[in-house]
């Protein structure tokens, strides 16, 4: 199994008020090719704040992390080639179209110019999207947004795939099918994704990390953690128990 990440970065610091809040510290972990590792945490536990590192939007206080190889504290621009965000909070351009979005994110990701209709129109439709083309992003429902920020991220083939709460703000049914796409598209890609549904973190899960005040508190498959926390396989609120057992 090919390994993605090698990433240790204790402590990421932020200033506030004359104080120092300590958001990550003493995180080690390891992403693997084919896998969709799922950061699950409290809130406030670190979770963006480790996204935001390894997506180069902010610089750990020290330690080190490594995509692909490339070193984010030195090689961003070579890490960016192949890597793709979907940030919590939706950034779209509030007059450009759907299709407008794609356009401009194809350049970016360096998808030639005659394949790119061909891909923008294969992930409308494969996101339920091809209704909404035309739609200025800002007249999308959250649900909408969101399926729009997954699609930005996964567009021009990117092999890093970094989601924070994908799917929140979807209905039942887009977040089932979202589930399966993302199933699909973990084939030849890493992906690293937050959330707070713990059906999500079963289904999507091929290993979970337990995020609980800056540090890991433990990472493993499903069936792993329920093993060592001793609950039946079938129960969901097994990572609630874990949650409260920290
Ligand atoms: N820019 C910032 N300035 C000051 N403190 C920050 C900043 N960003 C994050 N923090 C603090 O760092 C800690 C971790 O925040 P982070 O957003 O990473 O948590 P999270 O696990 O993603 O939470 P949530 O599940 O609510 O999204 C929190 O205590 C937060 O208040």
């Amino acid at each position: 199994m090919k390994l993605i990440f090698v990433s240790f970065f204790p402590p990421q610091e932020f200033r506030v008020k004359n104080t120092t809040k300590i958001a990550v510290k003493d995180l080690t972990l390891n992403l693997y090719e084919g896998q969709i590792t799922i950061l699950l945490g409290h809130n406030g536990a670190g979770k963006s704040t480790t996204l935001s590192i390894l997506s180069g939007l902010c610089l750990p206080t020290s330690g080190e992390a490594y995509v692909n190889g490339y070193d984010i504290s030195k090689q961003m621009v070579q890490i960016r080639k192949s890597l793709g965000l979907c940030p919590q909070q939706d950034l779209l351009f509030n007059y450009l179209t759907v299709s407008e979005h794609l356009y401009f994110y194809s350049v970016i990701k360096g998808i030639p110019r005659k394949m790119r209709l061909t891909e923008t129109n294969k992930m409308l439709s494969t996101f339920n999207l091809l209704k909404k083309r035309n739609a200025f992003s800002m007249s999308l429902s959250g649900g909408m947004k969101r399926r729009l920020s997954i699609i930005i991220a996964l567009i021009g083939d990117s092999k890093v795939v970094i989601l924070d709460e994908p799917t929140s703000g979807m209905d039942p049914a887009s977040r089932r099918a979202t589930w399966d796409l993302l199933q699909h598209y973990k084939q030849g890609r890493t992906i690293l994704l937050t959330t707070h549904y713990m059906d999500e973190a079963d289904f999507l899960g091929d290993r979970i990390a337990i995020m609980v005040e800056g540090s890991l508190r433990c990472c493993g498959s499903s069936v792993f953690l329920k093993k060592i926390y001793g609950v039946s396989p079938f129960d969901h609120s097994l990572y609630i128990d874990v949650l409260t057992f920290f």
